[in-house]
Parts: C-alpha cells; structure tokens; sequence
C-alpha cells in the first residue's frame, strides 16, 4: 500500500513546551488509521500542523510528495486534504444547505462539474441530514453538527479526511451510526482517514492501525488490538482495568 500521507520528524515547540516530538508515522491509501493519546498528548497539534495553522519547528509531512508545511490551510484543502474540529463550528443564520454549499465553492468542489446547490444536496444525503437542510445550522443537535462537518470536508472532495475527536461530547446511541457513517465514507469512496480520539472502545471497531502518543511522542504504533496491550499504552492511558473493559 502506497502512502498518501508522510509525517517525517515533525516537531513543533510552544516557548519551553514541546507538544509535538520528533513525530514519524505513515496513512496508506484508503486507510483509516487512528492517533490515540490522554488530554494534551498533542493529538490537536497534530492536526494544525499537518493542515498548516501553524508551522512546524522542525521536520515536515508529505501529502501525495508534497510538503504541506509550504502551503496554506486553504491550499491544503485544494491539495485534498479536508478537515472536521473537535469544535463544530458551523456558519451562524445559514441553513444546513448553505453551510455546506460554501465548501462547494472550493476548487476541487467545484471542478467536480456538479452545482453547489445540487451537490451540496448529494453531500446532506450522504450523511443523513438531507432532510434538515433548510434547518439555521446552529439548530442542529450535537450529534447532526458532527455529521454537518463531515458534509462540508466531504463537499470539498478530500482524499484524505482528518476528524478530531468526532464522538466527543456524544451519547452512545449518537456514537454508533457516526462510526457507521465514518465505515461507510471509507468503504463507498475510498477515502483515507486519519481520526482522533479518546476512546479506545470506538477505535477498535473503526481504525485498521493505531499511531498512540504521549507528552508529544510517538510511543507506539500497530493493529488496534496490538496497540491496546502495548506495555507503553498501559502505562501511560489507559490502565490495565481499562484494557479488560474494552477488549471484553
Ligand atoms: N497555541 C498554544 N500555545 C501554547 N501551548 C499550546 C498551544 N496549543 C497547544 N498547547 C499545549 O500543547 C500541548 C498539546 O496540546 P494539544 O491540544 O495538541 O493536545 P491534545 O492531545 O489535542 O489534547 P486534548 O485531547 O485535550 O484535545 C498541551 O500541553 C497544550 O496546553
């Protein structure tokens, strides 16, 4: 498997704080591969480096050969890298529609031929909420504004989809259908995903590799079940009683 995404020695400092360390790991083609690590492991720092909200200190990260740290976040968007924030932000007094026809205004949302109108429509079915279109987004459910995020990355034709901590804030019966919706993105469009989150329960049913961090540091990476054993894992999150519970 090909990589798409090539995260080489990325570093990144805040005055004497490092939160991101030397970090170096790989997302195959049409992978979903999950960044697992306690509060303030870095995971969010992570993500604004490789979408270029701030600049890395050192190393760099490749998407498809090409240095992301040299773009800005809307040229990495047009690159085909989209992202979801563990904050919904959705545009406040525009409906649901609205909100996702601004993604279809990107370029590579626009080069695919369809109207924004019209596609924006398609993106709303694809993640259930076609029906709640003309709903004024800040409306919305916790749950829906999660599904409304992933409608606009989608809008914007993405190769490779970042979700920060997508389940967070969700009951159980709102995390199943999402980490269903989530299968079926990658499944139906081969998309690669790279997904944080705290909870190791959704993780197993979803990612195919874990890259696990900690203080900044990569301190393990592998199979989901590998990765939830891990010596390092145990001791740093998650606790043997823990590791009983989700590998029951
Ligand atoms: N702009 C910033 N200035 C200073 N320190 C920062 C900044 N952004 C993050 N940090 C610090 O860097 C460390 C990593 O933060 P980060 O938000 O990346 O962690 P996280 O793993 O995403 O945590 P959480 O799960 O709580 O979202 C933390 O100690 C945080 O306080």
């Amino acid at each position: 498997m090909s990589s798409i995404l090539e995260v080489q020695g990325l570093t990144k400092r805040f005055g004497g704080l490092t939160a991101v360390k030397d970090m170096r790991f790989d997302v195959g083609r049409g992978e979903i591969v999950g960044i697992l690590g306690p509060n303030g492991a870095g995971k969010t720092t992570l993500f604004n480096l490789l979408t270029s909200f701030i600049r890395p200190d050192e190393g760099r990260a490749l998407f498809n050969g090409v240095d992301l740290g040299r773009h800005t976040p809307a040229q990495v968007v047009n690159l085909g890298l989209a992202r979801t924030f563990q904050l919904c932000r959705p545009f406040v007094g525009m409906s649901v529609l609205e909100n996702v026809m601004v993604a279809c205004y990107s370029p590579r949302g626009r080069a695919s031929g369809e109207g924004p109108r019209e596609r924006s429509l398609r993106m709303l079915e694809d993640v259930g909420l076609a029906h709640k279109a003309d709903t004024p987004a800040e409306l919305l459910s916790y749950g829906d504004q999660r599904r409304l995020e992933i409608a606009r990355a989608l809008a914007t034709d993405p190769l490779l989809l970042l979700l920060d901590e997508p389940f967070a804030g969700l009951g159980s019966s709102e995390i199943e259908p999402l980490s269903a919706l989530i299968r079926r993105l990658h499944g139906e469009r081969g998309l690669s995903i790279l997904i944080i989150e705290h909870k190791l329960r959704e993780f197993m049913q979803l990612v195919q590799r874990v890259v696990a961090i900690d203080f900044g540091e990569l301190i393990a990476v592998g199979d989901a079940q590998d990765i939830v054993r891990h010596p390092k894992v145990v001791e740093a999150y998650i606790g043997k009683s823990e590791v009983d519970l989700v590998t029951a």
